[in-house]
């Protein structure tokens, strides 16, 4: 029996007059790997903002591993991993000594090597962070995300920056972390790694699901060839999307 590790019901943010999430009802359950897919501006990390009680919701409510983000944040950080999509580290001091600081809060006794060397910076655990390349960093903000064993990963754009071996390795880690009995909830831009790594996609369009399943599902759904490419599909969902918007618009006239 699958349980929900995020739930939202009729959540929506509002920034003035943009409507950044707009009444958005969204179930992952604590077994898969969702992807979290959308245009630029379309609400995804506002929409884990919310999860995290970053930023608070205009209206509607939200369930983080059955807990109210805004009432029990300690207790969903604990279990929980995040790699945000701006992250802070600090000069002057070591992989080592971040991975420290995240273990201590959370008091979690990992292995700082072993973490490390599973997003490739084994060798330079010791090394200040100021002399890490983008791509460096990426891999130290999510071993920071790995600590604990967390029961759901929430990582935003988890590929920037990456090489290609970078990205292999985020593939390797979120298939190991599910198959660990962690949910994997992940928003990205790099839609040919969504097929291999996903269970179930949600398409976002101006803070509202547009097109939610697998795949394959929505390949079936959408108006593409049999073996479209998940950009080909993310194209056609996302200019349905905006076609269909313009046509409200008109019709309002
Ligand atoms: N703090 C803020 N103040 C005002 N508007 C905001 C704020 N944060 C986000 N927005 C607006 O909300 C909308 C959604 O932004 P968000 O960053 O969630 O999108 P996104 O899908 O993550 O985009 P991207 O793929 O470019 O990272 C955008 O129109 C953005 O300009």
């Amino acid at each position: 029996m699958t349980e929900a590790v995020i739930e939202t019901d009729g959540l929506t943010k509002q920034y003035g007059s943009t409507v950044a999430v707009d009444d958005l009802d969204l179930t992952v359950t604590d077994d898969e790997i969702y992807g979290f897919l959308g245009p630029n501006g379309a609400g995804k990390s506002t929409t884990i903002g919310l999860l995290m009680d970053y930023v608070r919701p205009t209206a509607g409510t939200v369930r983080v591993l059955g807990a109210d983000p805004q009432a029990d944040v300690v207790e969903i950080h604990d279990r929980l991993g995040i790699l945000p999509d701006r992250y802070s580290l600090y000069d002057g001091h070591t992989a080592r000594q971040h991975l420290a600081l995240v273990s201590n809060t959370k008091r979690a006794s990992d292995s700082p090597e072993q973490l490390l060397d599973r997003v490739g910076l084994g060798d330079v655990i010791d090394q200040d962070i100021a002399t890490y390349s983008q791509g460096m960093e990426q891999r130290l903000a999510l071993a920071m995300a790995l600590v604990g064993d967390p029961d759901l990963l929430i990582l935003d754009e988890p590929f920037t920056g990456l090489d290609p071996h970078g990205v292999r390795t985020v593939r390797e880690i979120v298939h190991e972390e599910n198959e660990r009995g962690a949910a994997v909830f992940f928003s990205s831009h790099v839609l040919g790694q969504v097929e291999l790594v996903c269970d179930r996609v949600g398409i976002l369009h101006r803070g509202q699901i547009v097109a939610e399943g697998t795949v394959d599902d929505l390949r079936t759904s959408a108006d593409v060839d049999a073996d479209a490419s998940v950009e080909e599909i993310f194209v056609s969902i996302t200019d349905e999307a905006v076609t269909a918007d313009d046509r409200a618009v008109e019709g309002e006239r």
